[in-house]
């Protein structure tokens, strides 16, 4: 090796340094000049000492436009100091106890770092009765607000604060939601008052369970009172619905950095501008789910309490931290003031052709709505929610939500992709060195989740908007087996199981659970709802008839026999029955009618091989597969019975008609 530079050590073997006295080369550790040795580095950095160099680092962000000319409600003419000091107001405003004087005092940034005088706001409240006590500890502690903080940021608090975050080797921030992994619709409570006593759906069948105003206002003030007595709490103001004329300003309060950043990846992000007009919300959801509910208060049945106040526009969420528990409640509030506006809410994927052509997606949880609205070849509106106006289709979010249990790169490339950076992982199960995630691990739940920002699937739609639907694609999951793979669907047929909203997924992955488990939620979302079912597919049948689209069953469950014997219908082949929908190739073709169900099904798809197109085939026990289709037709029947007495529209007629559209045996 020879000498590479000025005063580096150099191992000359024949240098005139001569050889050490083992034969090796010795080392020459003697510089060639006189130089005072430097390290590589070019100018030093402008900085005195190490906090000087830290505060180098970060430069502060600014709104990317100025205010001047923006004629935002609350903003014209403001200085930032002011409009910092309203946004604080807001905040202490929505967090003020309704049994005392004032809101909390609210600080803005995170507590740990006091470098700067903090600004302080709070509010009063404008009541005429003066407490005894007027002042309580809580009224003299801070709350430090953490306003709608970056994903990085959101990162660094949920990996110092939230024990089980990590980030994972594609970079995603693997979370855990704690002891619930799924929703609880048992534990969901709306409060019944005058208003809602005449508009929502009660009683049998409804997910609506009611409670008092009274009872509600116990469990606000409780998740008030627990977010207010923590050191810091997180706000995101954002928005909800991509239809500018009916866009719905929410504020999200919670206290896991895991919720804000699923929030900020599920709800329309607000540009610096927007927020800074952002003023009051329509809508806030409290979200104390680390905190239990009191089980001695009225109508509590469990330790989880997610309430309604449609009144108040606010939610309250105690006792369960399973983030899609806002998702899903906002979308139930959508579910109610969208109608009201004659907007049909859906809960439905969304996606278009290259040449325009829309179809939305409707199915329960695990039927394919993401995966298959999910499309390399067609733009992305949305996964899960969508409102139909007469505008047109409009995603409701700005995010969505995938299952990840055995999600594969090869047969879900654009899914697999998004889950990088920003992205949140629940309860997903990884390596401890390399961070690499098993997406085949169940340890923690089966419902193990993604939820990233829609921009993260490369061809999504932005704004997510789109045109009147072509097509209405119905997803079943029948696990059952003998529903076809695809079927043609009347308008009749459509709002038939439109309202019965069928699927069947296998009770559990237990050995030993042979028998699929028959699940019927009106709409394909019952536990969203809010007004009866007829309603919303009184309006569906309209939109449908007047925009001239066309209705399909579509079975991405099992094929060649039931849950056991059969195989699940391979994603490959419902994808090209799904493209010769959207090509228009498949209203073109030869049908034939199915007994019992009275399915009009193609005798042919291109990629799809003919015999699987009529799931008798597909039986080798044709005793077998007609005794299932008796029993399936049979479960529809009884869960039709209570819609029997129901009118659609004006008049009965149509009634009859879905009535007939169901199966006959
Ligand atoms: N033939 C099929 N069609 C659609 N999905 C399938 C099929 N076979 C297996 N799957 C899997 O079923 C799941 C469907 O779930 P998902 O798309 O998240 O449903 P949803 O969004 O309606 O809740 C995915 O994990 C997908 O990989
Ligand atoms: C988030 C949900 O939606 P889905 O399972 O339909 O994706 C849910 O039902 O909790
Ligand atoms: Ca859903
Ligand atoms: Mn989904």
């Amino acid at each position: 090796m020879a000498a590479t530079g000025k005063g580096r050590v150099s191992i000359s073997a024949n240098s005139g340094t001569g050889t050490g006295r083992n034969g090796l080369p010795t080392i020459q550790t003697q510089k060639k000049t006189n130089e005072v040795c430097h390290d590589d580095s070019s100018a030093p950095v402008k900085a005195q000492t190490i906090n000087e160099l830290h505060s180098l680092q970060k430069k502060k962000s600014a709104p990317t436009t100025p205010n001047i000319g923006f004629q935002g409600p609350f903003t014209a003419g403001l200085s930032e100091e002011e409009r910092s000091k309203q946004q604080l107001q807001s905040i202490s405003a929505s967090l003020a106890s309704l049994t005392r004087e004032t809101g909390p005092n609210v600080v803005k940034g995170d507590p740990t770092k006091q470098s700067e005088t903090p600004r302080v706001a709070h509010v009063s409240q404008q009541s005429h009765f003066t407490p005894t006590i007027s002042v309580s500890d809580s009224s003299l502690k801070f709350t430090h607000v953490l306003y709608n903080l970056s994903p990085a940021e959101l990162y660094e608090q949920a990996i110092i604060y939230e024990k089980g975050s990590f980030i994972t080797s594609s970079g995603a921030l693997a979370t855990l939601s704690g002891a619930k992994t799924g929703r609880s619709p048992k534990d969901k409570r709306v409060v019944r008052d005058c208003t809602t006593e005449d508009d929502l759906w009660w009683g049998k069948g409804s997910p609506n369970i009611e409670m008092d105003e009274q009872t509600f206002m116990v469990n606000r003030e409780r998740a008030v009172d627990y977010l207010n007595s923590l050191d810091k709490v997180f706000v995101n103001d954002q928005f909800l619905n991509w239809d500018p004329e009916n866009r719905i300003k929410v504020r999200i309060v919670s206290a896991r950095a895991y919720h804000s950043l699923f929030m900020h990846n599920m709800c329309i992000r607000p540009t610096p501008e927007e927020l800074e007009s952002f003023g009051t919300p329509d809508f806030t959801i409290y979200n104390a789910g680390q905190f239990p509910c009191n089980r001695y208060t009225h109508y509590m049945t469990s330790s989880t309490s997610i309430d309604l106040h449609l009144g108040r526009r606010e939610m309250v969420i105690l006792g369960t931290q399973y983030a899609g528990e806002m998702k899903k409640g906002l979308f139930g509030v959508m579910h109610y003031l969208m109608p009201k506006r004659q907007i049909l809410s859906l809960h439905s994927g969304c996606n278009m052709g290259k040449d325009g052509d829309v179809a939305l997606f409707f199915g329960l949880s695990g039927t394919g709505k993401t995966t298959l609205s999910t499309d390399h070849n067609r733009y992305l509106i949305g996964d899960d929610e969508h409102c139909w106006s007469s505008n047109g289709v409009s995603n409701i979010e700005g995010g969505c939500y995938a299952k990840c249990i055995d999600l594969s790169r090869e047969k879900e490339p654009d899914i697999w992709n998004a889950i990088k950076f920003g992205t949140v992982l629940e309860n997903v199960v990884f390596d401890e060195h390399t961070r690499e995630v098993d997406f085949s691990d169940k340890s923690v739940t089966e419902n193990t989740r993604a939820a990233y920002p829609i921009e993260y699937i490369p061809n999504a739609k932005i704004p997510c908007v789109a045109t009147h639907p072509k097509n209405i694609i119905l997803l079943a999951c029948d696990a059952f087996g003998v529903l076809p793979p695809v079927s043609k669907l009347s308008l009749p047929q459509t709002m038939y199981h439109f309202i019965s909203g069928y699927t069947a997924l296998v009770a559990g992955t237990e050995e030993g659970i042979k028998e699929p488990q028959a699940t019927f939620s009106a709409c394909f979302g019952a536990a969203f709802i809010m007004l009866h079912p007829t309603k919303y597919a009184a309006m569906l049948a309209t939109k449908m008839k007047e925009h001239g689209a066309t209705g399909w069953l579509v079975n991405t469950g099992w094929s060649g026999g039931r849950y056991g014997s059969g195989n699940r219908i391979k994603l490959a082949y419902t994808r090209k029955i799904i493209d010769a929908i959207h090509s228009g190739n498949l209203l073109k073709g030869n049908y034939k009618k199915t007994e019992v169900f009275g399915l009009e099904i193609p005798t042919e798809v291109e990629g799809v091989p003919s015999e699987i197109l009529d799931p008798i085939n597909t039986w080798s026990d044709k005793n077998a597969y007609k005794e299932t289709l008796l029993k399936l037709g049979g479960l529809f029947k009884n869960n039709f019975e209570v819609f029997v007495a129901h009118k659609i529209g004006k008049d009965d007629k149509l009634t009859d008609e879905i009535l007939a559209a169901g199966p006959i045996f």
